[in-house]
């Protein structure tokens, strides 16, 4: 049996979304074609805590906590667009990251997809070069408010193990 071509990556009609966020807001006329890919990093330092940053002004949803991260580039991996979002957001060279889950979200400005990796090993100095703030928090977090589509990722990551990386 042959299978269907595959469909371009950022295309995914027909895909329920997981999560709709403020459904009584209008759509922009064709906003259920075009899925935006977004690469997002959980950093779980030794404590287990993890790290939130507030979204930048003049970003939808401004001021809310969210895990760093943003959209993939056309021909860019996960891995590299989260390697270059994180150096270009928070200062921060990752090393090697481990693929956690992906979710569909549909907000009023966009419909996307998140890829989630877990982040335990980076280098550098925290460094906030778009305005935002940032927060190691522990699971329960008590940073507020927070993304919308962050949420079920943060309610995910109380129910996983977050363990702290192996001594040398
Ligand atoms: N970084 C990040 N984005 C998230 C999370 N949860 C969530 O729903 N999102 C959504 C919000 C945005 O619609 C999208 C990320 O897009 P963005 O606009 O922040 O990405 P970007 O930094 O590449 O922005 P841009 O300047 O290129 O527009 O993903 C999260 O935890 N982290």
């Amino acid at each position: 049996m042959s299978l269907p071509p595959p469909l371009p990556e950022w295309t995914l009609p027909n895909v329920p979304p997981a999560l709709v966020v403020d459904a009584e807001r209008p759509r922009a006329p064709g906003h259920g074609q075009r899925l935006i890919e977004v690469a997002v990093g959980v950093l779980v330092d030794a404590q287990g805590r993890v790290l939130l940053t507030t979204r930048p002004p003049g970003k939808a949803y401004a001021g809310c906590w969210e895990f760093p991260g943003g959209k993939i580039e056309a021909g860019e991996s996960l891995e590299a667009a989260l390697r270059r979002e994180l150096q270009e957001e928070i200062g921060l060279q990752i090393g090697a990251v481990q693929p956690w889950r992906s979710l569909v979200v549909d907000y009023p400005h966009a419909l996307v997809r998140l890829q989630v990796c877990l982040v335990r090993d980076w280098s550098g100095t925290l460094h906030m070069h778009e305005g935002q703030s940032c927060a190691w928090q522990s699971l329960p977090v008590q940073a507020a408010p927070l993304l919308p589509g962050s949420v079920p990722l943060l309610q995910g990551l109380q129910g996983l193990v977050l363990q702290p990386p192996l001594a040398p």
